[in-house]
């Protein structure tokens, strides 16, 4: 579905990482592991076609990005739901705006209505749907960022730090989150720091385990 071929990435000084390659087969549940500052975000970047390769191939459903307009990498990116570090939400807009809003600039708020509902229940945000963002707490904020990655039904799901700053509990109710939608069929990529929640996805789903570090990138890595 994506997949990075010998790519180098820099923000315009040294080489951040080179050489590497990656593919998110389809239905494959991965970890992006490794050291703050290695290069994970950027490379999780790559994937969804955020930011574009100093060098090498990133292929997004087959099409090379590089050769990707704008339009062209709008349309897959849709195809890409994204759990951002910061989660990003409109603090104006109330929880259940801000989730259904990947689908009005889809084109098809007209799913919302029924969709909305069921995705509030099954992050746990029902009674939450009209507070504002800020009203939220830490783990709040993680499933409705989750929620909101969802909502289009996307073929990937790349989460960043999906359970930074909240409790191991939550961050249990997140990963039983990110499982499920894997058992739907979506192909799910994490980067994460969480040595033990990575053990306990491994005890639930059959999980890859990559390293960056020092600019290589390491798969199939044992915890
Ligand atoms: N927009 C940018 N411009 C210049 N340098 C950047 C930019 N974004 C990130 N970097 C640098 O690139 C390196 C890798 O950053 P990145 O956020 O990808 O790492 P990370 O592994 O995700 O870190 P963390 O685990 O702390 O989130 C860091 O040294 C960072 O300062």
């Amino acid at each position: 579905m994506i997949e990075l071929s010998d790519v180098a990435y820099n923000y315009g000084g040294a080489e951040l990482f080179s050489g590497l390659s990656l593919a998110l087969a389809p239905g494959s549940f991965q970890f992006l592991t490794g050291p703050s500052g290695a290069g994970k975000t950027t490379l999780l970047k790559l994937c969804y076609g955020d930011l574009r390769a100093t060098s090498g191939v990133v292929s997004l459903f087959g099409q090379n990005a590089a050769q990707m307009n704008r339009d062209e990498i709008a349309l897959a990116r849709r195809r890409i739901g994204v759990v951002h570090q910061d989660c990003q939400f409109l603090d104006h807009l109330p929880v259940a705006e801000n989730i259904a809003l990947p689908l009005q600039v889809a084109g098809r708020a007209n799913e919302a209505e029924g969709n909305l509902d069921e995705l509030l229940a099954w992050v746990g945000l029902s009674a939450q749907a009209g507070q504002l963002p800020p009203e939220l707490s830490g783990g709040e904020r993680q499933r409705a960022a989750l929620a909101r990655a969802v909502i289009t039904s996307p073929d990937v799901i790349i989460a960043d730090e999906p359970t930074g700053n909240v409790d191991w509990e939550m961050s249990q109710r997140l990963l039983t989150l990110l499982v499920e939608l894997n058992r739907m069929g979506k192909t799910v990529l994490i980067a994460s720091h969480d040595l033990n929640l990575i053990r306990a996805a491994k005890a639930q789903v059959s999980a890859n385990v990559l390293r960056l570090k020092g600019g290589r990138l390491q798969a199939g890595v044992a915890l």
